[in-house]
């Protein structure tokens, strides 16, 4: 997987990529990150990468030249797929992120203030993606969720894993609770079927708990899951209304 950002502060992403599993993959070559300083791509005296708004209005808006020729100067490089993290685009889900995976190359442009002119936004982004409905100061932090949860389905960045499919939001359906040691905590104990070292039971506690957690706190997700017929018997007999 290949990204590469453009920036106006470079420096904002000079330590979450060095730590962790993003840093080892990128020194085993798993993943590429480079970055672009948009100012070296303006090449008037005053390296203006903004300008005020035609019409009047707050703020600054990125002006297209500098941001053109970034992308231009990636496209020479390779083939990316150009995605402009802003409020306006389409909110980010696991099913958009294997989309994004699938495409092997990414170029994320990380606007700031108002955003970029319209001209950019309209003939040279292929992709508007949101990470959210609120409003940040700039597409970079936008930019380094995309890249963690992409760089993910990477095959060999996740650890051992039986697969990173049958992770939370990858089956549709919230992660079942966790428990670690000590089994006595405060007077509080760990579910003894966690103890027992039957697998099978074991499964369907875990199973039992997502569908219980998912239907609690984000019954939405439960129209879009893959249920199995023992699912929706349990869900049943947990209350959902399936068809409300
Ligand atoms: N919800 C998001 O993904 C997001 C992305 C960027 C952002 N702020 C920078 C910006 C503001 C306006 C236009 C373009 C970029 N805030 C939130």
């Amino acid at each position: 997987m290949r990204y590469d950002i453009v920036t106006i502060f470079p420096e904002y992403f000079e330590s979450p990529l060095e730590v962790g599993a993003i840093k080892k993959a990128r020194k085993r070559g798993l993943i590429s990150i480079n970055i672009l300083n948009l100012r070296d791509f303006a090449y008037d005296k005053h390296k203006m990468v903004d300008d005020r708004p035609f019409g009047g209005g707050e703020g600054m808006v990125f002006k297209p030249e500098p941001l053109y020729r970034a992308i231009q100067k990636v496209k020479g490089e390779g083939s990316p797929y150009v995605v402009y993290l802003s409020p306006q685009g389409r909110v980010l889900t696991q099913k958009i992120v294997k989309e994004l995976y699938e495409k092997k190359h990414l170029l994320l442009i990380c606007g700031r203030y108002e955003g970029i002119d319209e001209r950019i936004r309209e003939h040279f982004i292929d992709d508007e993606i949101s990470i959210g409905d609120y409003v940040v100061f700039g597409g970079e932090v936008a930019a380094l969720v995309i890249i963690e949860a992409v760089s993910r389905l990477v095959p060999g960045v996740v650890g051992k894993r039986d697969s990173v499919e049958k992770e939370s939001f990858s089956q549709g359906l919230l992660k079942y609770p966790q428990y670690t040691r000590p089994r006595d905590f405060m007077g509080y104990q760990v579910p003894e079927v966690l103890l027992s070292g039957d697998h099978a039971r074991i499964e369907a506690w875990r199973r039992r708990k997502s569908l219980e957690t998912t239907l609690k706190r984000r019954p939405d997700l439960l129209k879009k899951a893959s249920l199995s017929p023992e699912d929706e018997k349990i869900l049943k007999e947990l209350g959902w209304k399936k068809y409300e």
